[in-house]
């Protein structure tokens, strides 16, 4: 589904350098470490041109930019291969690599160090590792045509261009949440909300509530969104949960998996603090897809190897014997139950046996595909009917007739 975030909001925030003149008991300079976005007035607008200035310093100069929609210039011509950028470090590296591998597309990377490389499954695409900004950056200014990255990432730097299109939004590694969190002590300890936090007397126009983020589209955003005025924001690349101890943020904006960083500095989530929930996605650009020769194609196949897996990756296969007079009887009786209809319907098929001499038929096997999290009921229930000798085994693979992201991406597309 692709994320849509508008990109034309304006919004006023107090300077960080006003709370300095306050005399508000909280108050604490400014430290390098954790600097403060530079403007007295950062405005969305502001962030913005400043993104559209990074990403354009990185295009090419055969290319111009075409953020903000523009179809004006970026040229999909001139490389015959398509480009899939996939993150050259961080926790998303490794598992990019792994979740390709189980759709039979080997990367062959020959050193680490290496940022280019094939998979010989798909000969006319090439693999390029980036950071994961810079895979939405280069998938903006047509050096890239697709990618895997965090929705986070996506959401962050893509800022709702609908140039980036989410080909499929949950590859099922990398989740977490951008969430903002407070400490749990002082004059936050009875503060549970979003709108407790707002309505805090403390913040002002000349002490604003002061947020540490290295999300600086996103976090703005959220707090307008959210209504909230008083509120200026700092950024550093890391480590921003110790920024609330230091005197330097009222509260951070960061990702959160385990919540294990929260609690070890004093930190916690609020009811309605959460910017957006973030998974492993697979990303490309529009415009490659519509005019880059055999980008398509790749991508549906890219799809499909997807889909298949990750379908397959919460099913087991169930097989068992029922005694019955015959399938449709059988039939009947599996149906009775609720968790037993398997992805169309439960396969059921005579089981020969030898008696006496002849060939007799007193068994039916029936085969079902249920959810990993169904799979004690699901037995429960096929011995509640009858059912004996259940063997249980892994799916690989399941290849649907067609998915229905790829309807939607090739509607999303207008095709
Ligand atoms: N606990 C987590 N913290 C941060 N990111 C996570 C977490 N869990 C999953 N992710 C995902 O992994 C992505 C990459 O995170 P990672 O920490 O590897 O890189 P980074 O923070 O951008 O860079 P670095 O930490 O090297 O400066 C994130 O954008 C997010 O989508
Ligand atoms: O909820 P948790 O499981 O504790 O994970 C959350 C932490 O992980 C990330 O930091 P990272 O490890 O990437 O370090 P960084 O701050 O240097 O990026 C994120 O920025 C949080 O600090
Ligand atoms: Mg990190």
């Amino acid at each position: 589904m692709p994320i849509s975030i508008p990109l034309n909001a304006t919004l006023q925030y107090s300077s960080p350098s006003s709370s300095s003149s306050s005399s508000s008991s909280s108050l604490v300079p400014s430290s390098p470490l954790f600097s403060p976005i530079p403007s007295t007035t950062v405005s969305l607008t502001g962030i913005r041109q400043r993104c559209l200035r990074m990403v354009t310093s990185c295009v090419s100069n055969a290319q111009k930019s075409v953020l903000n929609g523009a179809t004006d210039s970026v040229s999909v011509v001139g490389r015959e291969q398509i480009r899939l950028g996939l993150p050259s470090k961080g926790r998303m590296a490794a598992d990019s690599l792994d979740l390709l591998k189980d759709c039979q597309l080997f990367v062959k990377q020959v050193n680490p160090r290496q940022y280019v490389a094939q998979i010989p499954q798909l000969p006319n695409t090439e693999v390029w590792f980036q950071r994961p900004k810079d895979i939405v950056r280069k998938l903006l200014s047509g050096d890239l045509d697709l990618g895997i990255v965090g929705l986070d990432i996506v959401g962050e730097f893509g800022q709702g261009n609908e140039d980036l299109i989410i080909v499929h939004e949950a590859l099922n590694f990398g989740d977490c949440h951008l969430s903002l969190a407070i400490p749990n002590y002082g004059i936050f300890e009875n503060i549970k909300s979003l709108k407790e936090l707002a309505q805090m007397p403390q913040w002002t126009e000349e002490r604003p509530l002061r947020v540490a983020t290295g999300f600086t589209y996103l976090g703005p955003k959220f707090m307008k969104d959210n209504g909230i005025k008083h509120v200026t924001f700092s950024t550093a690349d890391g480590a921003l949960e110790a920024a609330p101890a230091m005197g330097i943020a009222d509260a951070i904006l960061d990702l959160v998996s385990s919540g294990t960083t929260l609690k070890e500095n004093n930190l916690k989530e609020i009811e309605g603090g959460v910017v957006l929930e973030s998974q492993a996605a697979l990303v490309a650009s529009r415009r490659a897809l519509t005019e880059r020769k055999g980008a398509l194609e790749t991508v549906h196949e890219i799809l499909e190897r997807l889909e298949a897996h990750l379908k397959a990756n919460g099913q087991f296969t169930v097989v068992a014997n029922m005694r019955g007079t015959d399938a449709e009887e059988v039939a009947e009786r599996v149906k009775t139950q609720p968790s037993l209809s398997g992805l169309q319907g439960p396969t059921i098929s005579p089981v020969y046996c030898k008696r006496d001499g002849k060939v007799t038929i007193e068994y039916y096997a029936i085969v079902i595909c249920v959810p990993k999290k169904a799979l004690y009921e699901s037995v429960q229930q096929l011995r509640a009917v009858g059912g004996s000798g259940v063997l249980v085994s892994p799916v690989t693979y399941i290849f649907d007739e067609e998915t229905p992201r790829w309807s939607q991406l090739l509607s999303n597309l207008g095709l």
